[in-house]
């Protein structure tokens, strides 16, 4: 589970270490000295990042879909076996030249794999979200702020209602271009115990997004563990990077578009 990968650039240009959640059916997955020294902080802001962001947002949003209120934070829980992680990641100084060519495969941009993605703020400028006009625009750095990313598994359980943003990262202003860029990041999915069928909201249903299908409760749907971990696959396990702009992923039913590689 922890890993240093390559995510969809060359590992020269961006490193990640990813840390699972600080729950018992984790605790043996093995850590970086680092990681290790200062466990108890790490996890502590882990599961506060959770219940005093993550979970807030999910009120907000159960509350909009006129859900119980604790319904999709219920559906992420902290406690549950899933592949939520906490992610440090380095973009190394690189030339013009690099930042081109990693561009190639990530300027038509990409949606998150889970449901939320936090980001903190951080003085390097490089994202980007795509608007619903299809423009490109700066996410500003707010002292002390979270820019927070809706992803896949939000849309599908929401029926397109919420939906992920479309986002990349692109070569730092000429100020900046010789500054290495290290976010960090939370990204929370779904796990093995939240099926991935739309949830029943009434103001889905109302606006007419839920069929006969989406209503069944006995219809059959992957885990949210399994869905991520099909895309992940997908997505970073791979020797050879191939261009799929304009192609679609999907597992069982679940599809996204590929705006990129
Ligand atoms: O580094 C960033 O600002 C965003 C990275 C990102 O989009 C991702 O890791 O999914
Ligand atoms: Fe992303």
């Amino acid at each position: 589970m922890l890993r240093w990968y390559r995510t969809i650039l060359p590992p020269y240009i961006q490193n990640a270490l990813n840390i699972p959640k600080a729950i018992p059916e984790w605790s043996s997955v093995p850590q970086h000295k680092i990681v290790k020294e200062n466990y108890e902080e790490i996890a502590s802001f882990h599961r506060d990042l959770f219940e005093k962001v993550a979970h807030k947002l999910f009120v907000l949003m159960s509350i909009i879909l006129e859900l119980p209120e604790n319904y999709l934070s219920d559906a992420h829980a902290y406690d549950k076996r899933s592949d939520d992680h906490l992610r440090y990641m380095i973009y190394n100084v690189r030339t013009q030249e690099e930042w081109d060519k990693a561009q190639g495969y990530s300027k038509g941009g990409h949606t998150d794999f889970g449901s939320l993605t936090l980001l903190f703020s951080q003085h390097v400028a490089g994202l980007q979200i795509r608007t619903p006009e299809n423009e490109w625009k700066w996410v500003k750095p707010v002292e002390g702020g979270i820019t927070c990313n809706a992803a896949d598994t939000l849309t599908f359980l929401t029926k397109g209602f919420i939906k992920s943003t479309v986002h990349r990262v692109v070569t730092p202003p000429k100020d900046q271009i010789d500054i290495a860029r290290l976010g960090l990041l939370y990204f929370v999915r779904p796990g093995d115990s939240t099926i991935m069928k739309p949830v029943p909201s009434p103001l889905l249903d109302r606006l007419g997004l839920l069929t006969d299908e989406d209503k069944d409760t006995d219809a059959v749907a992957p885990t949210g563990t399994e869905y991520v971990r099909a895309r992940v696959k997908d997505v970073h396990h791979k020797t050879v990077l191939t261009r799929r702009e304009n192609t679609q992923f999907e597992f069982k039913g679940l599809k996204v578009e590929n705006y990129y590689a």
